[in-house]
């Protein structure tokens, strides 16, 4: 089997950058060589990361945890100070807003400036000039000079030119988050195809959603160094635990990550993986339309990857669903109702408190949930040693296939509201094969067909 062709190789990558306490210390670096006091500062420090030609992968971190550094470096507006950079194709790039325009050009002029830049010719701009425009859809602006732009008209105009560069790789850093919700779809829909065409892509956000969506796989990036890289939903899952971990907690969590979390095969990633099997026997289930259905509980149907918080005096136990009967289910029939519930214990006081559930696919997408309480109507106040028992009454309007819960409680610390606790996939719910369901796409909308045929050639 000959392996796939790799689209960026990173090998020992670092960046230092020089900070300065003051900046006259600046001038005088450049006015008197070594008598200033600048820091060197690692932004990324020895990235080893390698992606296959047609793979999408995401990159998750905090603010000022190296991403941009990162894509800039492989979009080569930015110099490594340490290691090398492999690229094998045409590069598109949308990094910080303001990159790539002249101001004072109008976005005309940019098309062509910026069309140019991604290796068009002057004869495949002009032809696909129109398509530019009409991507954007920024009307008579289009002749304006693009420092009258708002940020969201300049992105739309930066993506049109991306996207109809046809670029074999596409990087994308958060500059989609700018855009309206239906301009974002369109992009989103624009990036699909460049999918199927087989291009690369590497996307920079902080939407957990859209990383899960649109990946094929995810790398965390923390204080410049990479921490993890596998599934998406692996990735993200373990970035919540970690962004919601105690600062104390934290440290002992990047060396567990960095141990044992830059490999597919990982300890990580196995006890973390999707449950496969769930999905085959799904398959087996839609084989057998004979059969006759009943709300059932398997004591095997689990999820295998469970992530619990680190608890903030609040403990989460015995998540399940039943029967509004109070029969423990996870066998479930569409188009009925459940009740998802668990008890939380208070070994500390709490202000403030929330519930809530989640519902989500197989791949980590959120499909809907609920909170407790509004922000306003929050329990004003759980003593310590209370034991709380919640419940969500729930309609299981979705298709057939494997369901994940998440449950989560919320409280007030110093002002700010954070999770007590959070248990992501504390359980899971199949929802079974009838052979008489017509629905398509995830949810039942109880769509109700009516065809008649009001001409007949008989
Ligand atoms: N030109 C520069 N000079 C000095 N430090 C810099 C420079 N550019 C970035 N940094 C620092 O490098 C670190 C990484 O920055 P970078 O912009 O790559 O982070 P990021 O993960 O993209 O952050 P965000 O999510 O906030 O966009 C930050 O601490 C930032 O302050």
């Amino acid at each position: 089997m000959s392996s796939p062709t790799r689209a960026i190789v990173l090998e020992n990558l670092s960046k230092a950058y020089k900070r300065y306490h003051h900046p006259t210390e600046r001038l005088k670096e450049l006015l008197l060589p070594g008598k200033a006091k600048a820091e060197t500062f690692w932004a990324l420090r020895d990235i080893n990361l390698e992606i296959n030609a047609g793979e999408t992968v995401g990159i998750i971190g905090r603010n000022g945890s190296g991403k941009s550094t990162l894509l800039q470096i492989i979009a080569g507006t930015l110099q490594p100070s340490q290691g090398e950079v492999t690229v094998n194709g045409r590069i598109s790039a949308l990094l910080e807003l303001g990159s790539g325009f002249n101001p004072e050009f109008t976005g005309k002029q940019n098309v062509f400036f910026n069309g140019r830049i991604l290796g068009l010719s002057q004869e495949e701009i002009t032809a696909r000039f129109d398509d530019i425009a009409a991507f954007a859809d920024i009307g008579d602006f289009i002749h304006q000079p693009v420092k009258t732009y708002s940020s969201g008209m300049y992105v739309r105009l930066a993506f049109a030119v991306a996207i109809n560069a046809d670029p074999d790789i596409l990087i994308v850093d958060e500059a989609l988050s700018v855009g309206d919700e239906a301009f974002q779809r369109k992009c989103f829909a624009r990036i699909y195809d460049l999918q199927e065409k087989g291009a690369t892509v590497l996307f920079v956000s902080h939407s957990a959603g859209s990383i899960v969506e649109l990946c094929d796989r995810a790398a965390l990036i923390d204080d410049g160094e990479l921490l993890l890289q596998g599934a998406p939903k692996i990735v993200i899952a373990n970035y919540q635990k970690f962004l919601f971990a105690p600062i104390e907690k934290r440290a002992e969590l990047r060396e567990m990550y960095k141990r044992e979390g830059t490999s597919d095969d990982s300890a990580l990633a196995e006890q973390f993986a999707a449950p496969k099997q769930l999905i085959e026997s799904d398959r087996q289930d839609q084989t057998d339309p004979s059969r006759m259905l009943e709300v059932g509980y398997d004591p095997y149907l689990k999820p295998q990857h469970t992530i619990e918080y680190q608890s903030q005096g609040a403990k989460i136990k015995n998540p399940s669903v039943t029967t509004l009967a109070g029969r423990q289910a996870n066998l479930l029939l569409s188009n009925e109702k459940y009740i998802y519930s668990y008890s939380v214990y208070f070994s500390q006081e709490a202000f403030q408190v929330r519930f809530g559930m989640m519902i989500k696919t197989i791949t980590g997408f959120e499909l809907g949930g609920a909170a407790s309480h509004t922000h306003r109507n929050a329990i004003e106040y759980v003593s310590a040693g209370s034991l709380i028992y919640v419940s969500f009454e729930f309609f299981c309007a979705l298709a057939p296939g494997a369901y994940f819960l998440n449950s989560g409680v919320l409280g007030r610390i110093n002002g700010e509201e954070i999770y007590l606790d959070r248990a992501v996939d504390a359980s899971m719910f199949k929802v079974q094969s009838d052979h008489n369901y017509k629905a398509t796409g995830i949810v039942d909308f109880q769509v109700d067909p009516k065809v008649s045929i009001t001409s007949s050639a008989l």
